[in-house]
């Protein structure tokens, strides 16, 4: 394990086994409807190819990058966004992949946005949720795994823009971003 990581919150293991069932019952619900596969980077880059390839539908995909937290680990309230969607959304269905809903504040900002495109339906996937940090009344519609209030790397999720490549999600050590 990382030195800088306290423990391990969900294992390699864990994590395929959850988005096996994720993919199949998104599969289920979107088999007919060729959905746009939005992925929110950087932070889903590892949750979006596992869950794309776990999910053998017909479908498109796009991404949209946004950040807000930078060298924090609490959200700055404001979400920059850094690239915008590059495909018509209008009519489509439309499902957001995130990697964690923590305090809600980029969800809200990104979905208010792909609203004013007129997908046909806009849901929320996400691999992680953070509900007792949330400021904002956004919910998700697949949650891969609900969890404690810490904060969490690995698996594409950041502290200051390392920790992405752990194959787990652990609990990164308080002293690493107090000292
Ligand atoms: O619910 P919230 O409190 O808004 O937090 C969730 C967002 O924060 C992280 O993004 P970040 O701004 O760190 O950018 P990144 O994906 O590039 O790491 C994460 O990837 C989510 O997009
Ligand atoms: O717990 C977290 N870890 C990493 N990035 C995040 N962005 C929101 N919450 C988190
Ligand atoms: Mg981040």
């Amino acid at each position: 394990m990382h030195q800088d990581i306290e423990r391990v919150l969900i294992s390699e293991q864990e994590l395929a086994a959850r988005i096996a069932e994720l993919g199949k019952q998104v599969a289920a619900d979107y088999a007919d409807k060729d959905p746009i596969f939005l992925g929110i980077l950087k932070g889903v880059v590892m949750f979006f190819s596992d869950m794309i390839r776990a999910t053998p539908i017909q479908c498109q995909i796009d991404f949209m990058a946004v950040s807000s937290y930078g060298g924090g680990t609490s959200t700055s309230g404001k979400v920059r966004m850094l690239k915008d969607v590059s495909v018509d959304l209008r009519g489509r269905h439309v499902v957001i992949l995130e990697d964690i809903l923590d305090s809600g504040v980029t969800l809200s900002h990104v979905c208010a946005h792909l609203r004013e495109m007129g997908p046909a339906s806009l849901k929320i996937c996400t691999l992680l949720d953070k509900p007792s940090r949330r400021q904002t009344d956004v919910k998700a519609d697949y949650v891969g795994f609900t969890i404690p209030n810490e904060f969490v790397v690995g698996y594409g999720l950041d502290y200051d823009e390392h920790y992405r490549n752990l194959p787990y999600v652990g609990i990164l050590k308080p002293e690493v971003y107090t000292k």
